[in-house]
């Protein structure tokens, strides 16, 4: 797929008819301006957040369909309960209307071709199994090191791209409240993308992420957050905790480094704090949840392990807080409301069974 150039190193190719790009906004979409060169060649799906009543100006020379309230409630009826109000959430709605096989979500910041390393870090294999030490083994410049069983050198699908944040990085509440001014500049020269092993959860950030609608989609749920939930700012985290014991369970990778972003927003360390907080207590016993967690064999597709863990949730969370029972018939929703707009996905998932 990939074809060779000058210096002999293959050039990523633009998938530009098998990506699309999922941007939240509660905002403008000024920012489209800066990262044309990179977005233009691809479909972009606005979601449309806060008020339906407001027009939000997409600028000329794009191909984009945009969604707002209105057309979620239309779309998905009741089901539309799953997708959260007034809050960045809200991008998991566009995960769910998207056609093509890899979703890039929105980072919006200085000129860096995220979308082309993102695809670079998805076509290429990610290492679970047993931790390479020169980290990407498949990047120009690197392999596997001396002791690497060759057994496993051929690697698994990778599923999630995971990109990381010069400036301002995804502190939480707290960490902004002590470190107000701390800005990022030492990843400038962390030039690596590495596998997150089996069995290590990871802090998933939203801001500047791809993945594999096809193999993992169904799990990339961004949960209930925003208007009338206790919870916000762990959207995201919700998301890539479900995704990875998916993916240990499915033998599927996620990788997290390259590319970076130019994080320039900094939002509200007191209004973070406010949305963070059951989230910060919460997740103490969340995380040995999901470190916990086993997934029967007989389940092989990403929605039906989706499911299981939607009930273990309501089982064994449900105990935490009464949100967590919420939160796992809002899983259930969200898978059928999955196989509801993308039929033959769920033939194919059967066929591949
Ligand atoms: O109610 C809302 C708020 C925001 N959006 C859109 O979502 C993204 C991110 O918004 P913003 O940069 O203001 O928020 P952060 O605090 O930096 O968000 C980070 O925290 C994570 C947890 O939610 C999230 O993954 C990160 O982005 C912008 O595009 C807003 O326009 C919205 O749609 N509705
Ligand atoms: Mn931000």
């Amino acid at each position: 797929m990939a074809v060779g150039t000058s210096s002999g190193i293959p050039s990523t190719p633009l998938l530009k008819d098998e990506v699309d790009i999922v941007i939240p906004t509660i905002r403008n979409l000024d920012f489209l301006e800066m990262w044309r060169p990179f977005f233009q060649p691809y479909h972009l799906i606005i979601v449309q957040d806060g008020d339906p009543r407001k027009t939000i100006t997409v600028p000329d020379g794009f191909d984009y369909e945009l969604y707002n309230r209105n057309d979620i409630n239309r779309i998905l009826g009741p089901k539309a309960a799953c997708i959260s109000f007034n809050d960045s959430t809200c991008r998991c709605f566009g995960f769910l209307v998207s056609k093509k096989k890899y979703v890039a979500k929105d980072p919006s910041g200085k000129e860096i071709n995220a979308p082309e390393q993102h695809i670079k870090n998805l076509l290429s294999p990610s290492t679970p199994f047993f931790f390479n030490t020169l980290y990407d083994p498949y990047r120009e410049g690197a392999d596997f090191v001396r002791g690497y069983p060759f057994s496993l050198r051929e690697g698994v699908s990778t599923v999630v791209s995971h990109g990381l944040w010069l400036n301002i990085p995804d502190y939480d509440a707290p960490t902004q409240l002590v470190k107000p001014h701390e800005r990022n500049t030492r990843q400038e020269y962390v030039d690596a993308v590495i596998t997150v092993p089996k069995g290590a959860l990871f802090p998933m950030c939203g801001m500047n992420l791809a993945f594999n609608r096809e193999l993992i989609g169904p799990a990339m749920y961004f949960g209930l957050m925003g208007d009338g939930q206790p919870i916000r700012r762990y959207d995201d985290m919700w998301a890539g905790w479900c995704v990875k014991v998916i993916c240990d369970h499915l033998g599927l990778g996620v990788k997290t480094g390259l590319p970076y972003i130019w994080h320039s927003k900094a939002s509200n360390p007191l209004v973070n704090l406010k949305k963070e907080y059951h989230g910060i207590h919460w997740q103490e016993e969340v995380i040995p949840f999901f470190q916990a967690v086993s997934l029967p064999k007989k389940c092989t597709t990403p929605q039906e392990c989706y499911i299981e863990l939607s009930k273990q949730v309501k089982e064994k969370l449900g105990k935490v807080d009464v949100y967590f029972n919420k939160l796992a018939d809002a899983m259930v929703t969200w898978i059928e409301a999955w196989d509801e707009l993308n039929p033959s996905e769920k033939l194919s998932n059967v066929s591949a069974e």
